[in-house]
């Protein structure tokens, strides 16, 4: 028995990460790509998404036809109209945007009342493995310092990257303390010394990069590297798919990309 494809608007759809979503989707039937949004006043309003296809780019929301899920991949004022279009149909939203204000985290928390929400700084498995990892060696070497350097292409928008603060937030948890306690963010002139039991982030910015993180965990006498490199946004896109199916009929409330993608043990 076929079962119908699923209908699924992707926010965001003309720039790297809407991209790699529309490759796979073109070759992928359980998917039918119903609406394809993009800023309002972008180049790409009103072209047709594929050739030969009847789907234009659209700046709004306003004509989307029914849909079965909405994933994002846009920036915070891209993520905040999906929001307000998932709400108001009772669509359940898969979003990777990073780079969040309060205001927008406080919407997007209490949206979990309504409707289904999966959020992830990084739909990589790799990632969800490196998480994993960190969370152990930093409850295991507690006095250890640690450090986390990301890098990326030239582009982005956020620093540091929604993964690098995941990556602390874990560790932080891990050590029974939090983010907002142990982050150190910039580091120039007289400094002092490293402040015991911070976490110190590093930002690397240029060229075509896609996403590299490294923690660092740094003990006397000797040092664990834990790192992942993405090559190719691909793996993002399939992870971002395989998230927007899993959560299609699930409640209303907030669910964690580790429920989808849990890594082997
Ligand atoms: N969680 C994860 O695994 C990953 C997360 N990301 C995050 O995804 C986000 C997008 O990254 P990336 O694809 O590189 O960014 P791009 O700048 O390449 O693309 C942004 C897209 O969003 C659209 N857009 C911008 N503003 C709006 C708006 N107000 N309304 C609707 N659409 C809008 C743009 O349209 P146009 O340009 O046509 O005007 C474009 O299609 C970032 O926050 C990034 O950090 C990225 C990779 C992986
Ligand atoms: O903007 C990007 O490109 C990426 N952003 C995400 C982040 O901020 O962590 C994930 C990935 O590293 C690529």
């Amino acid at each position: 028995m076929t079962s119908s494809p699923i209908r699924l608007a992707i926010s965001g759809a003309s720039g790297r990460m809407g991209q790699a979503l529309l490759s796979l989707l073109h070759a992928d039937g359980r998917y039918e790509l119903a609406h394809a949004v993009v800023s309002p006043g972008s180049v790409h309003d009103g072209e047709p998404v594929w050739l030969g296809q009847g789907l234009r780019y659209a700046h709004d929301w306003s004509r989307a036809p029914v849909l079965d899920v909405v994933v994002d991949f846009s920036g915070p004022v891209g993520l905040a109209a999906a929001l307000d279009h998932c709400l108001a149909h009772g669509i359940p939203l898969v979003s990777g945007t990073t780079g969040l204000d309060a205001a927008l985290l406080a919407r997007l928390d209490a949206a979990g009342a309504r409707i289904a929400l999966l959020r992830a700084a990084n739909f990589s498995l790799g990632v969800a493995l490196l998480t994993r990892l960190l969370r152990e060696a930093a409850a295991a070497v507690p006095e250890w310092d640690l450090e986390i350097v990301e890098a990326h292409h030239g582009r982005k928008q956020d620093a540091p990257s929604g993964t690098a603060l995941a990556l602390g937030q874990a560790a932080a948890a891990a050590r029974s303390t939090t983010l907002e306690a142990a982050a150190v963010y910039s580091r120039e002139g007289r400094t002092g010394e490293r402040v015991p039991g911070s976490i110190g982030f590093a930002v690397v910015r240029g060229g075509d990069i896609v996403g590299e993180h490294q923690a660092l965990l740094v003990g006397p006498g000797e040092r664990l590297e834990l790192g992942h490199r993405a090559t190719d946004r691909t793996i993002f896109a399939r992870g971002a798919l395989q998230a927007a199916r899993w959560l299609i009929g699930r409640a209303s409330g907030h669910w964690r990309l580790e429920d989808v993608l849990a890594p082997p043990v």
